[in-house]
């Protein structure tokens, strides 16, 4: 083959598997925008069961999670403003507003997806910390797995890395098992995952795997970030319906996201968060919620009209509207107990408003209704009338000056998050960090990432692909080595052996470049839930992915050297050196990938710094150019390619290697007769070496290969470790 056309060649059989690989890389996040298809199957939920997962272990109570004037900002665009609520055990509470409102950034900073330094929340009474947020599960809206693995397995690596490592695994089984069997999923826990290539569970099944997923560790709070989407309406009732019951039964803290529920969903949520622009629009139960919607002017036909479509259509209709609820809404939350508002940020507000309307100012310590009504100057038209708007010890009458329900509404509000003495003992304060030691996450990642691994690394495309270009390989240099060989069959020789090197290389190094990008989205969602520490997961994944990366670099290194008749007919050393030599360039370029790959952590960018990288690791490699300028020379050192070909060419031309002299117009001193010595009629091996700038000797190679090996990998980790880290407060 002519040397000309090797990068091509190589680059073109690496990048077939590029866009079966590009797609699999899309596949999650793809799905998730995506949405997941509608199947229906919720509908046989067996919401009268809402011991989910419980087994016979000591059930968890739910805890009060309470979050308190949330500000937060992206750069100078305000996303959150002053969010308050409170969800409580035993009860749902539906945070619901337009698209863009603020919901999954309320629920990320609450879940720990977010950091927000100055965000003030408690679960339990105690302040929301990496610890304690333990307590928390959170059902992402992606549903984030690794798409080969079946639901069962899933769910089990899932209960072997977050419950206690003191739990008998026939109790994670059993548990398992009671959620596979008590969220209907009987029929498919074979099933695999899937993703946009393969086909596996269902939207709807895949929805309940990633609660069961959630539920598994019987938290005390559960947040869901739109549980509900791309399930048809029976579906999505039937779900909203086992939360509900999860919650009352379970007594748990439910807490999620929804876009458009439906009457029968709108009426099971004990509280509602209505947000606009990131403020909140409405806070209280749904059953009052169009009594003040009235009361603002905005009447409901109620036979026409779903009342949760009804308040999300007032809220988008313009910004009148949208001010006038926010403005109702603050004025309630200033006797809110549950839902308390910064003074500042009423009077900031209403001066935004102060264009259509009078100015507010709030006094700072308001203590009394009567202190609200006399000495701030609230806007007589900003305040609706208390007969009407009374509701549940909510509102304030301007004529009793006391709630509905006689509780003094500031006593509640006066409390600060911080004042609040921990109202529940269930949170462990000597509780790990992690619920499993390190051998136990590396032992249950080794295994996962082994079945996980084997789908990519021995997938019969690759199998397919691996022996034609061996075969094809083999016949094109067919024997070319085989009993005492020409000068001429030289460049064949050096030429099969650089190629089979660059192939492999490539495709384990492109093979790695995918599989960070896509696995990070699993890996963080579980970092971020605290399943297991970073260098378990690395360093399983190396120990488990060691077998599978050998195989196909092997076959086509067997198929080629034997077809090609390299020197292991003469010394079958050199044929397992030359194995081994290709093994250990595999691992090498499997390094530089990971490396390439957490730098760049995108497979766009990855692919073009391993491109480049490749190329020029070849270009260096001594095979296209024989005379690299001196001040370039030292690059050679840096390509593993360099030093790899180098060790086959020793292996290839050791001293038993009889090559004839070509005796018209050889290229090699040896040939060559003198006065002082007369040529043999055979190549010395060391002309062959010299010629092909093989300089260094064997173990300089080996050395350099694994500093590689080792050094890649750790520069890698240390990456992912520093610049990839999942945000947690
Ligand atoms: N990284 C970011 N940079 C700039 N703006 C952002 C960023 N992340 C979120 N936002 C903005 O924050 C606002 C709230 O986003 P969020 O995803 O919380 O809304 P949402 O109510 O959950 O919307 P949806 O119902 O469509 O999921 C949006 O306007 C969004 O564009």
């Amino acid at each position: 083959m002519p040397n000309g056309l090797f990068p091509p060649a190589v680059l073109c059989l690496v990048s077939c598997d590029f866009a079966v690989l590009k797609v699999q890389n899309r596949t999650m996040t793809e799905e998730a925008l995506l949405g997941s298809k509608n199947d229906g199957d919720l509908s046989h939920v067996k919401a009268t069961r809402t011991d989910f997962g419980h087994a016979d272990r000591q059930v968890q109570p739910g805890l009060e999670l309470r979050f308190e004037n949330l500000s937060f900002k992206i750069k100078d665009k305000q996303i959150l403003e002053d969010v308050s609520g409170t969800a409580h055990p035993g009860k749902v509470m539906a945070v619901m507003g337009p698209s863009g409102s603020g919901k999954t950034t309320l629920l990320n900073i609450i879940g720990g997806r977010v950091k927000c330094s100055n965000c003030k929340a408690t679960i339990g009474g105690q302040p929301l910390t990496k610890k304690t947020r333990r307590k928390i599960s959170y059902v992402l809206q992606q549903d984030i797995f690794f798409p080969n693995l079946t639901l069962q397995q899933t769910l089990m690596f899932s209960a072997e890395l977050r419950l206690p490592e003191s739990m008998p695994l026939q109790t994670k089984k059993q548990i398992v098992a009671e959620l596979i069997e008590q969220l209907d999923m009987e029929k498919c826990k074979h099933t695999i995952i899937g993703d946009n290539m393969t086909r596996g569970l269902s939207g709807g099944e895949k929805k309940r795997a990633n609660i069961a997923n959630e539920l598994l560790t019987d938290p005390a709070v559960l947040l869901l970030d739109e549980p509900t989407s791309g399930l048809d309406s029976s579906t999505a009732y039937a779900l909203t319906l086992s939360l509900k019951k999860y919650a009352v039964h379970s007594g748990k803290t439910v807490m999620m996201t929804i876009h458009q529920p439906s009457i029968q969903m709108f009426v099971q949520f004990d509280t509602v968060l209505l947000l606009s622009g990131g403020q909140i629009a409405y806070y209280g139960s749904p059953k009052d919620v169009l009594p003040l919607f009235n009361e603002l002017g905005y009447n409901c036909d109620v036979t026409r009209y779903n009342p949760a479509d009804f308040i999300l259509d007032i809220v988008k209709s313009g910004e009148d509207a949208s001010n006038k609820l926010i403005s109702a809404s603050n004025r309630r939350r200033l006797t809110e107990v549950d839902c308390p508002i910064l003074k500042s940020t009423v009077n900031a507000f209403e001066a935004k408003l102060s264009g259509k309307d009078e100015v507010v100012v709030i006094r700072d310590s308001p203590t009394t209704v009567e202190d609200l009504n006399d000495n701030n100057s609230i806007p007589m038209s900003k305040i609706p009338d208390s007969e009407n708007q009374l509701n549940g010890g909510r509102h304030v009458s301007r004529d009793t000056a006391e709630p509905m329900n006689g509780k003094c509404p500031f006593a509640g509000h006066a409390t600060s998050i911080e004042s609040r003495a921990p109202s529940n003992n269930s949170l462990d304060e000597d509780e790990k960090r992690w619920p499993t030691s390190s051998r136990k996450q590396i032992a249950v990642l080794a295994v996962r990432s082994f079945i996980q691994g084997k789908y990519r690394y021995l997938s019969t495309l690759k199998f397919i692909k691996t022996f034609g270009v061996a075969l094809i390989c083999g016949l094109v240099w067919w024997q070319a080595g085989r009993g005492e060989i020409q000068e001429s069959v030289v460049v064949d020789l050096t030429s099969v052996l650089f190629f089979v090197n660059v192939f492999n290389s490539f495709n384990s190094l492109f093979d790695v470049l995918v599989v960070f990008p896509s696995e990070r989205e699993v890996v963080n969602k579980e970092r971020m839930g605290g399943s297991y520490r970073l260098s378990s997961y690395y360093i399983a994944k190396t120990i488990s992915e060691a077998p599978l990366t050998i195989v196909l670099p092997s076959i086509s290194t067997v198929i080629v050297y034997w077809m090609a008749g390299l020197n292991g007919f003469n010394d079958i050393w050199a044929f397992f050196g030359t194995w081994l030599v290709m093994i250990l360039v595999t691992f090498t370029a499997q390094s530089l990938g990971m490396f390439v790959s957490t730098a760049t952590m995108d497979f766009e960018h990855g692919l073009v710094l391993a491109i480049f990288l490749m190329i020029s690791f070849m270009l260096l490699g001594g095979f296209y150019v024989k005379n690299i300028p001196p001040w370039l020379s030292w690059m050679a050192y840096l390509s593993p390619i360099y030093f790899s070909w180098s060790l086959m060419l020793l292996l290839e031309f050791n001293s038993d290697t009889r090559v004839l002299c070509d005796n018209t117009t050889s290229a090699f001193e040896s040939c060559v007769s003198t006065p002082e010595r007369n040529s043999t009629g055979y190549v010395l091996s060391s002309d062959i070496l010299q010629s092909n700038s093989v300089n260094d000797p064997a173990w300089v190679c080996v050395v350099s290969l694994l500093a590689m090996l080792v050094g890649f990998r750790v520069i890698g980790y240390i990456m992912l470790r520093l610049f990839h880290k999942p945000i947690v407060k």
